[in-house]
């Protein structure tokens, strides 16, 4: 079977200069596309004078080692916006095998008071909230940031790595969510 192309092969049947001749994919397009694209899952979250919040993330990845340094990926409309960068930390703390009820709490609509009841919490070296039980969390100092589209690029230089008891893992995709047991 030949692989499917959207809106690039329709697009080149146009003349160049014409308008529809943007290659440029529909928001639909380019989400199911991306819905193919597996991402481990994270829940971030921060802590401060501007209060506690936490939100689902899979825009999340290294950028580089040399500092320890990732960067999340977060929406101008989300309603820990505010928070995270009035507070300039954040922890992401990556979600594994059991955590797909609270990705669902923190993936949107649901009070901060009641996204944070349904799990255990430590304190980080930054404030931002540590999720008792995750695989791996990483405690950031926010250093940077650019916008591009809706979303804020953050960048984020890690202070500290907690390592869990266990090495398990959650990923999104195919809207699904699939459990990783890295002794399988
Ligand atoms: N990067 C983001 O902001 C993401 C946001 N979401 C949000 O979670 C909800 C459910 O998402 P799905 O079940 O995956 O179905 P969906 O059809 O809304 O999204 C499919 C895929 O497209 C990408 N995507 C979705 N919304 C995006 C956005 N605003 N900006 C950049 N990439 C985006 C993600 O990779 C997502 O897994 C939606 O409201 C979606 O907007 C989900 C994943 C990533
Ligand atoms: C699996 C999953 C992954 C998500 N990844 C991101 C992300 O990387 N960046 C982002 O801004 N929102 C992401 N979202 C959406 C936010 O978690 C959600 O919009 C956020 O909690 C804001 O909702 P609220 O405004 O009701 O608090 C994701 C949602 C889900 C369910």
């Amino acid at each position: 079977m030949h692989p499917q192309v959207i809106a690039a092969a329709a697009a080149s049947q146009l003349p160049a200069d014409s308008p529809g001749a943007d290659p440029a994919l529909s928001k639909a397009d380019f989400r199911q596309a991306m819905s193919r694209l597996g991402a481990a899952v994270n829940i971030v979250t921060t802590d401060g004078a501007a209060g506690r919040a936490g939100f689902t993330a899979s825009a999340v990845c290294s950028v580089t080692d040399e500092p320890p340094m990732l960067l999340v990926c977060l929406n101008r409309n989300a309603s820990v916006y505010d928070a995270v960068k009035a507070n300039g930390v954040l922890c992401v703390n990556a979600l594994g095998a059991g955590h797909q009820d609270l990705s669902n709490l923190f993936g949107g609509k649901t009070p901060m008071v009641d996204r944070f009841a349904a799990a255990q919490w430590a304190s980080g070296h930054t404030g931002a909230p540590v999720l008792t039980g995750a695989p791996v969390a990483f405690d950031c100092r926010v250093v940077g940031c650019t916008s591009v589209g809706t979303h804020d690029v953050l960048f984020c230089a890690v202070q500290a790595v907690i390592l869990g008891e266990a090495a398990h893992g959650l990923m999104y995709f195919g809207r699904k969510y699939h459990e990783l047991d890295a002794a399988h």
